[in-house]
């Protein structure tokens, strides 16, 4: 069966209905919803009764999606893990990613920046897995510095260590799929609400693909041109 997909710029007018004033969800809202099903995909895939190793480095960039991974760090940490969190640039859009990063710290999870040492974390002996919630949809190749080194180490121990790429994997055009032959190869995908085209490019044999951010109801999905995923039971991820 074609994987049902929704173009980065039907996925962004889909996030502005969902904000706007009729149905009036708050990014917040949504944000936590995302950041909790890409916590539990995590889970689901590295439980921790079988991986004797709970250390995650999440990488969180300047927008939304990674909002998305100061939220889903602090659900690892209720789930038993001990998150990382790299933010590079952190953002000013709005005090909302100011009382993100404020929760971590609540939560006695490290924020580091690039002054700190984040690559002594890239080391599979130690680390469990790499969130890349770097960048998400509103991506434009080419991408901008510090970001370009950061994917670019990513890549280099990606054989060895994991990565979970939130919504889209970084650097990868949302509609067409890498855009270099050096390209982040997620383990796993979590995309969030429908999954956006690039997704149809992922290989199945190195890549388990989850939906997540189940927060719309079934004739929303028709509407965008895509069939409701059947999560089962009170589950906020599905496996595709
Ligand atoms: N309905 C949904 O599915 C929801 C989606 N959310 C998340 O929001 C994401 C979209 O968020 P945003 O629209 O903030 O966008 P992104 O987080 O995808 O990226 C935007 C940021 O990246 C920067 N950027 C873009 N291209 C760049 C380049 N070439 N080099 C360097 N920097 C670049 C921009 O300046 C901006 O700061 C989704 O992918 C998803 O993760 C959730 O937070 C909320 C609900
Ligand atoms: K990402």
């Amino acid at each position: 069966m074609a994987l049902k997909t929704v173009s980065s710029k039907l996925a962004a007018q889909l996030d502005k209905e969902l904000m706007g004033p009729e149905i009036g969800f708050t990014l917040e809202q949504l944000m936590e919803l995302a950041g909790l099903s890409v916590a539990q995909a995590v889970q689901r895939q590295f439980p921790l009764s079988i991986y004797h190793k709970n250390k995650i480095l999440v990488v969180a960039g300047p927008g939304n999606n990674g909002g998305d991974g100061l939220v889903c760090a602090r659900h690892l940490a209720l789930f038993g893990y001990r998150p990382v969190v790299f933010y590079p640039k952190r953002s000013s859009r709005t005090p909302f990613y100011g009382q993100l990063v404020n929760q971590l710290k609540f939560f006695k999870i490290p924020v580091l920046s690039t002054d700190d040492d984040w690559k002594q974390l890239l080391h599979a002996k130690d680390t469990l897995c790499v969130v890349d919630a770097i960048f998400g949809f509103s991506f434009k190749p080419p991408v901008r510095e510090p970001f370009g080194s950061i994917i670019s180490e990513l890549i280099s121990v990606q054989d060895q260590l994991p990565i979970v790429s939130v919504d889209v994997p970084t650097g990868w055009d949302v509609d067409e799929g890498p855009v270099s032959t050096e390209h982040i190869v997620p383990s796993m995908l979590v995309s969030l609400t429908v999954p956006k085209p690039c997704s149809a490019k992922l290989d199945k044999d190195k890549t388990d693909h989850f939906v997540g951010g189940r927060f719309i109801p079934p004739d929303f999905a028709v509407k965008y041109g895509f069939e409701p995923f059947p999560y089962p039971s009170t589950d906020q991820i599905l496996k595709l």
